[in-house]
């Protein structure tokens, strides 16, 4: 199977979130017809919860059966549950409490006051086992997840694997983070060998701030100095961005720009 890398370029941040929004929909939703259930990563971040609030708000999100389509999380802030820090909590405010989803299928990565306390690297482990017991047997031990959303931090980061970190070095598909340099400090993470058996990969980018991140990530820059460019969907990945974080997109890329 040949993956494909697509470029796409939107004219600001909105239209960039509605246009993912309405890109997630369809795609869940065409997973659906073809398995009956659909699976998607969540990320955290600032585009990331734009994306949500124009998913609960476009009139296509009710084309998708929310209660078969499972939820997980590509990284999460390590810090209590109610924390306004957590990405499950934004997650949840600005989507999932506005659709019908199954409790059951909602994964979040535990909290630092969940069952193995302030401890990451057992949180990592034990999210690491919810995500084996969902693998079919058989399988790797990870289940099938049709995209994983991305953010892309100034510094190359995607989910919370930080460049020249030990997470960019790891195999396991679940890392603890200290010392993160985006705060907070303590953080559970996929790790990119666990992303990059997504069938698509998402990385979602808009502002200045990105542009050297992007445009290094897309010209043949490592995976440990620039994590982003160290994933890749199984059939897919797709840089959604805007102008401004597109600016030093390689020229190969440009006709792909709309
Ligand atoms: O927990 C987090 O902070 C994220 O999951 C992180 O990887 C984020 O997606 C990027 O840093 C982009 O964030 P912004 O969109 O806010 O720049």
């Amino acid at each position: 199977m040949t993956s494909e890398t697509s470029v796409v370029v939107h004219s600001d941040p909105d239209v960039l979130a509605h246009a993912a929004a309405a890109r997630l929909a369809i795609r869940l939703l065409d997973a659906q017809a073809v398995r009956g259930t659909a699976s998607v990563v969540l990320t955290g971040g600032t585009i990331a919860a734009k994306l949500y609030r124009a998913l609960a708000e476009a009139p296509v999100r009710d084309a998708v059966d929310w209660s078969h389509v499972h939820f997980w999380w590509g990284d999460e802030r390590f810090v209590a549950a109610d924390s306004p820090d957590r990405n499950e909590k934004q997650a949840r405010e600005a989507l999932l409490d506005h659709i019908p989803v199954d409790p059951a299928l909602v994964h979040p990565m535990p909290a630092s006051d969940g069952p193995d306390g302030d401890d990451p690297e057992a949180a990592a482990a034990r999210y690491a086992e919810e995500l084996a017991a969902a693998a079919k047997p058989g399988t790797a031990r990870l289940p099938h997840f049709d995209v994983v959303l991305l953010g892309v931090g100034e510094d190359g980061h995607v989910a919370s694997v930080f460049p020249e970190h030990p997470a960019a070095y790891e195999t396991r598909p679940v890392s603890a983070v200290r010392g993160s340099p985006k705060p907070p400090p303590m953080r559970t993470t996929l790790t990119l060998p666990a992303i990059n058996t997504a069938e698509e990969v998402w990385l979602i980018a808009a502002g200045s701030g990105k542009t050297d991140a992007v445009g290094l990530a897309l010209s043949g820059a490592g995976p440990v100095q620039i994590p982003a460019a160290g994933v890749h969907g199984l059939e897919r990945t797709f840089w959604l961005l805007d102008r401004a974080a597109a600016a030093k997109v390689a020229p190969k890329f440009r006709s792909l720009r709309r």
